[in-house]
């Protein structure tokens, strides 16, 4: 069966402490109350760079300069209606106070803690593979 591809970019927003960023998705979206990582879709024409710069100012007001973000892992899962294709960039440095603009409750969350917050399962190996990277750091 084909399917359509979706692509998504988000962000594992690190402070000095190793703990990352999760954000709740607000009601009457797809998934709602569930953490993730902040990001979205991809627009037509865009890099995936811009659009992660985009929708980091966009929803939490703070501005990111694109070479700081790092490449670091993807998802890929099958969801009924697509395929969601998610580049996840790391990302320790940006200007401006973290603001969540929709609404939308935010943690800052150790790796070894990302497990107990319920979040979309194309994010559940991300947690896995955040949490071995800062395990290899200690
Ligand atoms: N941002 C984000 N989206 C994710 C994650 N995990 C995951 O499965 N998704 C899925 O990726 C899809 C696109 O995300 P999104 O809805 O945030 O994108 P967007 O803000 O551009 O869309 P919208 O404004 O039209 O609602 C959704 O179906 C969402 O459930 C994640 O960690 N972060």
């Amino acid at each position: 069966m084909s399917q359509r591809l979706l692509l998504v970019v988000a962000a594992a927003l690190k402070d000095e402490t190793g703990r990352i960023l999760l954000a709740q998705r607000p009601e009457g979206k797809q998934l709602a109350g569930l953490w993730e990582f902040p990001g979205g879709k991809v627009d037509p024409g865009e890099t995936p760079e811009a659009a992660l710069a985009r929708e980091l100012h966009e929803e939490l007001s703070i501005v990111v300069k694109e070479e700081a973000l790092k490449p670091l892992t993807f998802a890929s899962f099958t969801y009924p209606d697509f395929h969601l294709l998610m580049p996840l960039y790391g990302c320790e440095s940006w200007t401006g106070v973290i603001h969540p603009r929709e609404g939308q409750a935010i943690a800052w969350v150790e790796p070894a803690r990302l497990r107990d917050y319920p979040a979309p399962p194309a994010d559940l190996p991300l947690f896995d593979w955040l949490l071995e990277q800062a395990q290899a750091e200690l």
